[in-house]
């Protein structure tokens, strides 16, 4: 098998004096789609902010293309073609929709134009000119994940997408992660909806206290189903 796109190894993380990250493991391979699945506070969110280097004190290894990311700033991680959607999706209220998409810097060749954008989300085209307060959660979130097509990133860090969303949205969102795939984006997914996680990844990974303590591929899930999300908490 290839090399890994993404190596974690022994990454410990810290808020504070508070550790989160307890010593967290994993290989991602290009044109994967793997989830994190845990409790809530199980460090999935953590493990997402940092490969992004967005947690101050870091330790252990992080490496990506050749790169070791601890250590780096997040503006020079993603700039190596990560990038990372938050779970608040971060959206400008006072921003236009044009505007909000337009914000982050194009990092590599590839990202997706905004016509190709618009294309692939027509409530956006319709909606260029509105504050981004006038979205719905579902546009919000839409517009955070194009928002990230555009910069040329090939590696996706998704902060549970799909957290209070109808289901005919969250259907959308499956959609589109399946798209992404096809397009050969490589994708990292905390996901507490195991039925959608089931459904898109090629495996799922669980974290407990910190740490990536099984995973499994798309068939053991399915399988295992309710012992897994027993230890999910779902
Ligand atoms: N900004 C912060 N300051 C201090 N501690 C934090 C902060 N963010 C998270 N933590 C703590 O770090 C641990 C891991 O939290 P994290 O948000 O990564 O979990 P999670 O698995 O993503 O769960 P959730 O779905 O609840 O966000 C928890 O104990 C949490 O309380």
């Amino acid at each position: 098998m290839a090399e890994p796109l993404l190596t974690l190894h022994d990454v410990r993380a810290w808020y504070g004096p508070s550790q989160a990250l307890h010593g967290a493991s994993l290989d991602v391979h290009d044109g994967e789609v793997v989830t994190l699945l845990g409790r809530n506070g199980a460090g999935k969110s953590t493990l997402l902010k940092t490969v992004m280097g967005m947690i101050g004190r870091r330790e252990g290894s992080i490496r990506f293309r050749g790169h070791e990311l601890i250590g780096l700033a997040p503006h020079h991680i993603g700039r190596l073609g990560v990038a990372f959607c938050p779970d608040d999706r971060g959206i400008y209220a006072s921003l236009s929709v044009r505007e909000n998409l337009r914000l982050p810097p194009v990092v590599a060749e590839g990202g997706m134009s905004e016509q190709e954008l618009y294309d692939l989300f027509p409530n956006l085209a319709q909606r260029a000119n509105s504050a981004g307060t006038h979205l719905s959660g579902g546009e919000q979130q839409m517009l955070a994940i194009a928002r990230i097509l555009r910069t040329g990133a090939r590696v996706l860090l998704l902060d549970e997408p799909t957290e209070g969303l109808a289901p005919v949205i969250v259907d959308r969102i499956g959609d589109l992660i399946r798209q992404l795939k096809g397009r050969g984006y490589t994708i990292v997914l905390v996901e507490q909806n195991v039925h959608f996680a089931a459904e898109l990844a090629d495996r799922h990974c669980l974290m407990e206290s910190g740490r990536i303590t099984d995973t499994f591929d798309a068939a053991t899930l399915l399988r295992d189903f309710e012992a897994i999300t027993a230890r999910i908490g779902v």
